[in-house]
């Protein structure tokens, strides 16, 4: 167990307000980040941000710099080296009264560039205070929103599930082959017709073909609708398959990787039905009627000779069309797509916050962005919708135009004796199956856009880290875990600088009764998550019994480790369903917990009893019951190391008392026991061991009846009082303290 106390923050810096950017440095800085800019230029964005910015912070000169320089994929965080996440140097650093660069060289070791060019090594601990600026390039977004197959994860994956068996390809071909060998019989029909039936009204003849085309008929209409029935169960197959490995996908993201905006998320993952429309919208049939048309093209040389030129002629001014449009469509939709989505996560927000946005007057607010994105989707949609309705009504009409041209060339071949009527009727017949296919493809050429942006768009969730790599072997300890601890932990959220938990050691053993103090923002939860497995740490490692957790397989360390999140989430369902959520806990044990903790008054006061309807979003309990509901999920998991944050906030002090009782008799001696509270009270009623954070530092750690009474004498100095009392402090955790006295006058926060 360690007994660390950090000294107070030392005051910055002096000057570093005032002192110029310095452009050698801040060039260095920018060709490491590969953004390229010449000198001169940087030598004037640096003095006119010092003469326009004289008094103003480094950020705010950085960004008049990079803003002077139109460098806009950049975002620039100032912040204390202490705090700083090092996996993200190289940064701009002032250090003895300059501003210099620092990065990390080859062997590891920190490494400083000054003005002038020279260079020192150092250790972190000289320069703990300094400030860091430090600039974050954003990733390139790509404007033209192309998104080729072979790197989608997305499309692959929709591929991989349509081409699994490929029998239904084989029949759908075949299919088509037999379908459009029967559209050149109908045209074959047409011209036996005008050209042997009525110039000598050959009825018997007439009533044979006609015959012969029944035949046809029957035949083309069984095997369209066999090519639809196989195509519709294959895409609804594909669906199923790809919808649950997404959903699987999102079920399994690590935690502290996902997005912030889950209204984005949901909108990103929902973008998989118009993917699946588009597979299951009849593409596969233009696709595969596409190659056809060439042989419609021979068969028209064969039976109208240069009727055939037109339409080759038609063709590529068709696809030529088509490729333009899409790609004029391409970053429309991209920008469409995105504010779409924003307008999706605007609506979950504004549903979620409802009380919020009443009480602080602020509907005209949300009213106004929704209003603000609402019009630019609208202004996208215009565009875009001209220039698809462009693409569609020019094909059609090219389509017109070629059947035209056709049949002026086909009465100078009549003319010139090289063709029947009949045989320019067939060859009519056959132009609109040369055209049809490629106007269709024109439609799905711009519609592929849409899926191409949505596929983009399940990529980004795609590409999210899950919890567990998929080819990564699993433990799975089957005694239960005697200690948890952490070794040389540092975590910072994704694209953040600041390094939110720095803990060279910590460790829990079986009996431990801990509980977790520390100012508003201290890191208190963020260590019980990373405790509980949930988010990952950068660096360093989480010891759960023998293993690392994060070898352990999830489903064993969520068997062991519990965590009681500060706002407990409730699922639609009932009271019961809530409670037992991985539905393996027996009725008895189930009525049991709810005796203990109180959730049974619940249940009486409603007329469904346990089955008391819970909706989405877990409207239908107070804040208090839904505490006790998530404490119930703890109890009934009953594990063997607990992790409660702030466990009875919500509470009165009537069920507060009853959640102690029911602790005290449910953790079991051997389990471990951390609490993360801003009460002392709690803490020293529960605690046999005091650990205080400080700015995602552990600053005490020791035995509560040593800490807790100085944290109780001046609770608006209790950090500092707790660090300063666990320096006096045995480092061994002392059973638990008896000295009530201090609890009951604590009612004081920390
Ligand atoms: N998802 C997030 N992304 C980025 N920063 C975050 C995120 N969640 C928390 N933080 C930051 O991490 C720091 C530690 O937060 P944490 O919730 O662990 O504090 P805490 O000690 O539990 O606070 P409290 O007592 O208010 O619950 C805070 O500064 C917070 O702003």
């Amino acid at each position: 167990m360690t007994n660390t106390a950090t000294a107070a923050p030392k005051a910055p810096e002096a000057g570093f307000a005032t002192e110029p950017l310095s452009a050698v440095i801040l060039k260095s800085l920018l060709d490491k980040l590969n953004i390229s800019v010449s000198t001169g230029a940087l030598n004037q964005a640096c003095q006119h941000a010092q003469q326009e910015y004289a008094g103003a912070t480094p950020t705010q000169r950085m960004n008049a710099v990079l803003k002077t320089l139109k460098i806009t994929q950049v975002k620039v965080a100032q912040l204390r080296w202490s705090r700083f996440d090092q996996r993200k140097l190289p940064a701009m650093i002032f250090y003895q009264q300059q501003w210099q660069l620092i990065e990390r060289d080859a062997e590891r070791q920190l490494l400083l560039t000054g003005a002038d060019n020279e260079t020192q090594k150092l250790d972190a601990e000289e320069i703990e205070e300094a400030l860091i600026l430090w600039l974050q390039v954003l990733p390139k977004s790509n404007p033209e929103g192309k998104t080729s197959i072979k790197e989608s994860i997305a499309a692959r994956l929709v591929l991989s599930e349509v081409f699994k068996t490929k029998r239904w390809l084989l029949d759908v071909v075949v299919a088509t082959l037999i379908v459009n060998l029967l559209a050149v019989m109908s045209s074959l029909f047409a011209m036996q017709v005008y050209d042997r039936v009525v110039p000598t009204l050959a009825y018997a003849t007439l009533w044979t073909l006609v015959a012969g085309m029944g035949i046809v008929m029957i035949l083309d209409w069984s095997l369209k609708t066999i090519r639809a029935r196989i195509l519709d169960s294959l895409s609804c197959a594909t669906d199923k398959s790809v919808t649950q490995k997404v959903f699987d996908h999102v079920m399994q993201l690590q935690l502290d990787t996902r997005p912030r905006s889950l209204g984005t998320l949901a909108a990103q993952v929902g973008g998989l039905d118009s993917v699946r429309q588009f597979f299951s919208s009849g593409v596969i049939f233009a696709l595969v009627d596409l190659p056809f048309a060439l042989m419609f093209i021979a068969f028209i040389w064969v039976v109208g000779g240069s009727i055939a030129w037109v339409y080759l002629l038609a063709l590529p001014i068709a696809a030529m069309l088509g490729w333009v449009s899409q790609k004029r469509l391409r970053k429309l939709l991209k920008q469409q797509m995105l504010r779409s989505n924003e307008r999706q996560g605007l609506l979950v927000d504004t549903i979620q916050g409802a009380e919020s946005i009443r009480t602080n007057n602020a509907t005209w607010r949300f009213s106004e962005e929704w209003k603000s994105i609402t019009a630019s989707i609208s202004g996208y949609n215009i565009r875009q919708k001209a220039i698809s309705n462009f693409a569609t009504v020019t094909t059609g009409t090219l389509a017109s135009l070629t059947s035209v041209a056709a049949i002026v060339v086909g009465v100078a071949e009549i003319e010139a004796g090289n063709l029947t009527m009949g045989a320019l009727i067939a060859c009519s017949i056959l132009g609109g199956r040369v055209i049809a296919p490629v106007a269709q493809s024109v439609q799905y050429l711009v519609q592929w856009q849409t899926v191409s942006q949505s596929l983009s768009m399940v990529d980004q969730v795609l590409k999210l880290d899950t919890e567990r790599r998929a080819d990564q072997s699993l433990l799975m300890p089957d005694e239960p875990p005697k200690q948890i601890g952490l070794e040389n932990i540092r975590f910072s959220y994704p694209n953040s600088p600041i390094q939110q938990l720095n803990i060279a050691q910590f460790n829990a053993q079986a009996g431990d009764r801990i509980a977790l103090l520390g100012s508003i923002g201290s890191g208190k939860s963020t260590l019980l998550k990373v405790l509980a497995g949930l988010y990952r740490p950068s660096e360093g490692r989480i010891r759960l019994g023998q293993a690392d957790l994060w070898e352990i397989d999830p489903r064993v360390v969520s068997d062991h480790v519990s965590y009681l999140p500060q706002s407990v989430h409730l699922f639609k369902g009932t009271l019961r369903s809530n409670l037992t959520l991985s539905g393996v806990a027996s009725d008895s044990h189930l009525l049991r917990v709810c005796e203990s903790l109180g959730i049974d008054r619940i249940a009486a006061d409603s007329p469904n009893s346990m089955d008391l309807v819970i909706s989405e979003g877990g409207e239908g309990l107070s804040g208090g019951q839904r505490q006790l509901v998530g404490l119930g999920r703890i109890f009934l998991a009953q594990p063997k190391v607990w992790l409660l944050d702030e466990p009875t906030a919500s509470l009165d002090n009537e069920s507060e008392r009853q959640v102690m009782t029911a602790l005290r008799a449910y953790v079991k001696p051997e389990d471990i026991l951390i609490i993360a509270t801003h009460r002392p009270a709690l803490a020293a009623q529960m605690a046999n061991r005091i650990i205080v954070m400080q700015q995602g530092k552990i600053v005490a750690d020791g035995p509560a009846d040593k800490i807790l009474p100085k944290m109780m004498v001046r609770p608006q100095k209790a950090v500092s009082a707790g660090a300063a009392a666990a320096s006096n402090t045995d480092t061994a955790p002392n059973p638990r303290s008896s000295n009530g006295s201090s609890a009951q006058s604590g009612e004081d926060t920390v």
